[in-house]
């Protein structure tokens, strides 16, 4: 099904499953649409998996942890995975347009993010593994201790719709690279790129059975089965920290391991010696970028009061510029949120600050000329204090607040009064109290005048309601990877 838009001549594709190295329908032969966010049309189909496929994909993947690919050294793995990256740069253009209708955000997104960090996951593992070591002690003249690293099993990778192939490979890459094997559940909304990652997969040379990908919804459906299966032995899951719970519960009953990247409210602190066109440049993007849909948007905008007038000023204007439309016209800065469901839901948000008492500066409306399709104009919202739902709720869209302070052990209170501690912003030329306030702020990641700026040996989650364990570099391998230590009587 071809889908024309701005020009471009875009070829959706009907999604299967992928279990034991072939692409198969669900046996009831079950299926629900996928709809083009930009433009709220059906797409194609998506097989709607079950207990019976979520089954027959774990006995597959259960099987081949026995088989050639246990027989694969550490080197043999890096190879694949290497391959897999470079198989994804090879298909960029057709992943980044898959991952554009699926999620509506902008074709230059796709392009200058998701595909090719998609693609890094899998180089960067691939180097990794080649230098993982383990640990050794040596008691006295008495004995030797050390240890060695297996694959925990079958892992379930959950994964979200926000950024589909970069946050899908993410856990990917170290569950191969750790000699695991997986039965992937992408998000129902943005089914597309994992169903060609799982064809790439196997044209790198990965067995058949060491990746599988169940297609489906949550509760009842392929997720839920997936966190029930009783030979399944990790899950990682990134989304919502509602469905976390959810999902916690629901492996408790076979004590599965658990990684967790959930939501976040993060505080985007701006002190006033900072370089403020600096820091609207990247404010710009740490608000609006992916439509706001990224789990670490800086959705609390905090600034100093000397500085607060001129920077709303500044940033409002900024905003403003922003074009709202079309995910394939170049222009576009905004694309469409996901379904029709989120912006409802992100609308319900700007129709509560309203209510509570806040000033919308800009936004706060679908744009006239875009009665198709599901888009909201980057707002921004004063005039709210942290007892506010919206300053306190993960709303996921293209929706800012904006609060003034006066002093640093304020703020500091500001940004940690929230039960989520995922990532945060701090703008400051002080080196000294850049440390000490990055210090006090209670969440995964900092960064200190920039925004996602990634090195992927780092550890990355969150605190509090935003995740469980991290994930990265060594952590990783902590993660999907069980430690056995042998002592030797010398
Ligand atoms: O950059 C990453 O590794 C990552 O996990 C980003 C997560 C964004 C979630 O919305």
């Amino acid at each position: 099904m071809a889908t024309q838009t701005a020009g471009t001549k875009v070829k959706a594709i009907d999604c299967l499953h992928f279990i034991d190295g072939q692409y198969v329908p669900s046996r009831n032969g079950k299926t629900f649409a996928n709809i083009n966010p930009a433009t709220g049309e059906v797409l194609g189909t998506v097989a709607e998996g079950g207990r019976e496929e979520v089954d027959l994909a774990v006995q597959a993947a259960r099987k081949a942890l026995k088989g050639p690919w246990k027989k694969m050294t550490a080197h043999d793995r890096g190879a694949v995975l290497r391959r897999i990256g470079d198989l994804i740069l090879e298909r960029k253009d057709e992943l980044a347009m898959l991952e554009t209708l699926d999620t509506g955000k902008p074709l230059w997104l796709s392009n200058s993010v998701d595909i090719p960090r998609a693609a890094y996951n899998f180089h960067f593992f691939a180097d990794y593994i080649r230098a993982l070591g383990t640990e050794a002690f040596q008691q006295d003249d008495v004995a030797i201790n050390y240890s060695i690293r297996r694959p925990v099993g079958v892992v379930g990778l959950i994964n979200p719709w926000n950024l589909p192939l970069l946050l899908l490979t993410w856990k990917l890459a170290p569950c191969l690279a750790a000699g695991n094997t997986t039965v992937m559940k992408p998000a129902e909304l943005t089914p597309m790129t994992a169903t060609v990652l799982a064809e790439i997969c196997r044209d790198a040379g990965v067995p058949d059975g060491v990746v599988n990908l169940v297609h489906g919804f949550g509760p009842d459906s392929a997720g839920a089965a997936l966190t029930e299966h009783p030979d399944v032995n990790a899950i990682s899951f990134t989304g919502e920290t509602t469905t976390g719970k959810i999902i916690m519960s629901a492996a408790a009953k076979t004590l599965k391991r658990l990684s967790y990247e959930l939501g976040g409210k993060n505080p985007n602190i701006i002190f006033a010696d900072s370089d403020l066109d600096e820091v609207i440049e990247t404010t710009i993007k740490s608000s609006f970028i992916n439509q706001g849909e990224v789990c670490l948007c800086g959705s609390r905008i905090y600034v100093e009061r000397t500085a607060y007038d001129q920077f709303v000023e500044k940033f409002v204007a900024k905003t403003k510029q922003l074009t709202v439309g079309d995910p394939f016209d170049p222009n576009t800065k905004v694309g469409a949120l996901i379904s029709e469901e989120h912006f409802d839901r992100v609308n319900s948000y700007i129709q509560l600050a309203k209510q509570e008492g806040g000033q919308i500066l800009t936004g706060g409306k679908r744009p006239e000329s875009l009665q198709q399709g599901y888009y909201l104009e980057p707002t921004i919202i004063t005039g709210l204090d942290n007892s506010c739902r919206v300053v306190r709720e993960e709303i996921f869209g293209p929706v800012v607040t904006i609060t003034p302070f006066d002093r640093e052990e304020e703020v500091i209170e500001l940004a940690n009064d929230t039960h989520y501690g995922l990532s945060a912003s701090l703008w400051t030329n002080d080196l000294r109290r850049a440390h000490r306030v990055a210090g006090q702020i209670e969440a995964g990641i900092i960064w200190v005048n920039t925004w996602f700026l990634r090195d992927l040996r780092t550890p990355f989650g969150g605190m509090k309601q935003s995740g469980i364990g991290r994930e990265g570099g060594m952590h990783s391998f902590e993660f999907y990877s069980e430690l056995s230590n042998i002592c030797i009587k010398l």
